[in-house]
Protein backbone atom coordinates (compact mmCIF):
# COMPACT_ATOMS: atom_id res chain seq x y z
CA UNK A 1 0.00 0.00 0.00
CA UNK A 2 1.00 3.19 -1.05
CA UNK A 3 2.37 5.68 1.74
CA UNK A 4 -0.01 8.93 1.85
CA UNK A 5 1.02 12.39 3.39
CA UNK A 6 -1.40 12.77 6.45
CA UNK A 7 -4.00 14.94 7.36
CA UNK A 8 -6.63 12.68 8.95
CA UNK A 9 -9.52 13.01 6.85
CA UNK A 10 -12.87 12.54 8.43
CA UNK A 11 -13.78 9.57 7.20
CA UNK A 12 -10.58 8.19 8.51
CA UNK A 13 -10.87 9.61 11.44
CA UNK A 14 -14.56 7.80 12.37
CA UNK A 15 -13.31 5.05 10.86
CA UNK A 16 -10.32 4.68 13.38
CA UNK A 17 -13.28 5.87 16.39
CA UNK A 18 -15.43 2.91 15.69
CA UNK A 19 -12.10 0.61 15.54
CA UNK A 20 -11.21 1.55 18.66
CA UNK A 21 -14.82 1.00 19.93
CA UNK A 22 -14.77 -2.73 18.79
CA UNK A 23 -11.56 -3.01 19.77
CA UNK A 24 -12.92 -3.03 23.22
CA UNK A 25 -14.60 -6.71 22.84
CA UNK A 26 -11.00 -8.16 23.48
CA UNK A 27 -10.73 -6.79 26.32
CA UNK A 28 -9.68 -9.36 29.03
CA UNK A 29 -10.97 -7.05 32.30
CA UNK A 30 -12.03 -9.47 34.94
CA UNK A 31 -10.41 -7.98 37.71
CA UNK A 32 -11.54 -3.60 37.29
CA UNK A 33 -14.11 -4.84 34.64
CA UNK A 34 -12.90 -1.35 32.86
CA UNK A 35 -12.78 -2.57 29.14
CA UNK A 36 -10.39 -0.26 27.03
CA UNK A 37 -10.23 -0.25 23.72
CA UNK A 38 -7.40 1.32 21.16
CA UNK A 39 -6.61 1.59 17.69
CA UNK A 40 -3.96 2.96 15.28
CA UNK A 41 -3.85 3.83 11.91
CA UNK A 42 -0.70 3.49 10.16
CA UNK A 43 0.90 5.28 7.70
CA UNK A 44 0.02 2.98 4.86
CA UNK A 45 -3.60 3.17 6.19
CA UNK A 46 -3.92 0.03 8.19
CA UNK A 47 -5.88 0.01 11.64
CA UNK A 48 -4.52 -2.36 14.20
CA UNK A 49 -6.56 -2.80 17.09
CA UNK A 50 -5.53 -3.37 20.85
CA UNK A 51 -7.59 -4.18 24.15
CA UNK A 52 -6.30 -3.86 27.89
CA UNK A 53 -5.44 -7.18 28.93
CA UNK A 54 -5.30 -7.72 32.85
CA UNK A 55 -3.80 -10.24 34.86
CA UNK A 56 -3.68 -11.45 38.81
CA UNK A 57 -0.22 -9.69 39.64
CA UNK A 58 -2.36 -6.47 38.69
CA UNK A 59 0.85 -5.00 37.80
CA UNK A 60 1.28 -7.26 34.98
CA UNK A 61 -1.61 -5.62 32.94
CA UNK A 62 -1.42 -4.04 30.02
CA UNK A 63 -3.43 -1.19 28.03
CA UNK A 64 -5.13 -1.31 25.53
CA UNK A 65 -2.49 1.32 23.74
CA UNK A 66 -0.03 -0.84 24.33
CA UNK A 67 -1.56 -3.87 23.16
CA UNK A 68 -1.93 -1.72 20.04
CA UNK A 69 1.52 -0.49 19.57
CA UNK A 70 3.14 -4.15 20.18
CA UNK A 71 0.70 -5.82 18.08
CA UNK A 72 1.91 -3.00 14.93
CA UNK A 73 5.52 -2.82 15.91
CA UNK A 74 6.13 -6.38 15.95
CA UNK A 75 4.10 -7.28 13.01
CA UNK A 76 6.87 -4.34 11.13
CA UNK A 77 4.57 -1.59 11.23
CA UNK A 78 6.35 1.55 13.18
CA UNK A 79 4.75 4.35 11.26
CA UNK A 80 1.31 5.49 12.45
CA UNK A 81 -0.66 8.99 12.11
CA UNK A 82 -3.09 8.87 14.63
CA UNK A 83 -4.51 6.83 17.30
CA UNK A 84 -7.84 6.01 19.07
CA UNK A 85 -8.72 5.38 22.89
CA UNK A 86 -12.34 4.28 24.45
CA UNK A 87 -13.94 2.76 27.28
CA UNK A 88 -17.20 1.81 28.51
CA UNK A 89 -17.43 5.32 29.99
CA UNK A 90 -19.58 8.32 27.92
CA UNK A 91 -16.46 10.44 28.61
CA UNK A 92 -13.04 10.66 27.07
CA UNK A 93 -10.44 8.69 28.99
CA UNK A 94 -6.90 9.48 28.47
CA UNK A 95 -3.42 7.12 28.22
CA UNK A 96 -1.87 6.09 31.61
CA UNK A 97 1.68 7.51 32.26
CA UNK A 98 3.25 4.41 31.10
CA UNK A 99 1.35 3.86 27.78
CA UNK A 100 2.23 7.63 27.01
CA UNK A 101 6.06 7.18 27.15
CA UNK A 102 6.00 4.15 24.73
CA UNK A 103 3.71 6.09 22.50
CA UNK A 104 6.18 8.37 22.33
CA UNK A 105 8.49 6.04 20.82
CA UNK A 106 6.42 5.60 17.63
CA UNK A 107 4.15 8.96 17.36
CA UNK A 108 5.50 12.13 16.60
CA UNK A 109 4.45 14.47 19.12
CA UNK A 110 2.03 16.18 17.28
CA UNK A 111 0.18 12.97 15.91
CA UNK A 112 -3.65 13.21 16.90
CA UNK A 113 -4.76 10.97 20.01
CA UNK A 114 -8.24 11.11 19.63
CA UNK A 115 -9.66 10.33 23.05
CA UNK A 116 -13.47 8.89 22.40
CA UNK A 117 -16.70 8.59 24.63
CA UNK A 118 -18.57 5.39 24.69
CA UNK A 119 -21.43 7.18 23.76
CA UNK A 120 -19.65 8.40 20.45
CA UNK A 121 -22.01 6.88 18.25
CA UNK A 122 -25.00 7.55 19.68
CA UNK A 123 -24.43 11.09 20.13
CA UNK A 124 -23.95 10.93 16.46
CA UNK A 125 -26.98 9.78 15.67
CA UNK A 126 -28.71 12.00 18.21
CA UNK A 127 -27.51 14.77 16.12
CA UNK A 128 -25.23 15.88 18.94
CA UNK A 129 -21.06 16.97 19.35
CA UNK A 130 -18.97 13.32 19.13
CA UNK A 131 -17.10 14.41 22.31
CA UNK A 132 -14.22 13.27 21.25
CA UNK A 133 -10.88 15.06 22.80
CA UNK A 134 -8.09 15.13 20.38
CA UNK A 135 -4.65 15.52 22.34
CA UNK A 136 -1.14 15.10 21.02
CA UNK A 137 1.86 14.13 23.29
CA UNK A 138 3.15 17.30 23.47
CA UNK A 139 -0.09 18.34 25.60
CA UNK A 140 0.36 15.05 27.81
CA UNK A 141 3.72 14.21 28.01
CA UNK A 142 5.87 18.01 28.12
CA UNK A 143 8.94 17.68 28.00
CA UNK A 144 9.67 14.43 27.10
CA UNK A 145 12.39 12.01 26.98
CA UNK A 146 12.43 9.96 23.17
CA UNK A 147 14.71 8.18 21.02
CA UNK A 148 16.03 10.95 19.10
CA UNK A 149 18.11 11.54 22.54
CA UNK A 150 19.51 7.78 22.32
CA UNK A 151 20.23 8.52 18.58
CA UNK A 152 23.71 7.71 19.03
CA UNK A 153 23.17 4.32 20.85
CA UNK A 154 20.36 3.10 18.36
CA UNK A 155 22.47 3.57 15.67
CA UNK A 156 24.11 0.51 16.99
CA UNK A 157 20.99 -1.17 17.67
CA UNK A 158 18.25 -2.44 15.58
O1 LIG B 1 -5.81 4.55 29.07
C1 LIG B 1 -6.03 3.50 29.70
C2 LIG B 1 -6.40 3.49 31.05
C3 LIG B 1 -6.64 2.27 31.66
N1 LIG B 1 -6.50 1.12 30.96
C4 LIG B 1 -6.81 -0.17 31.59
C5 LIG B 1 -5.80 -0.73 32.51
C6 LIG B 1 -6.66 -1.60 33.41
O2 LIG B 1 -6.88 -2.86 32.77
C7 LIG B 1 -7.99 -0.88 33.46
C8 LIG B 1 -8.20 -0.06 34.72
O3 LIG B 1 -7.14 0.80 34.93
O4 LIG B 1 -8.00 -0.02 32.33
C9 LIG B 1 -6.15 1.11 29.63
O5 LIG B 1 -6.07 0.07 28.99
N2 LIG B 1 -5.88 2.32 29.05
ZN1 LIG C 1 -1.67 2.62 29.91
Amino acid sequence: MAIRAWTLSMEDRDRLIRAAIEAKEGSYSPYSKFRVGAALLSASGEVIKGANVENASYGGTICAERTAIVKAVSEGTRSFVAIAVTSDVPHAISPCGICRQVLREFLTLSTPILLVPADYAARLLEGKEDGVVEATLEQLLPMSFGPEHLEMERGRQT
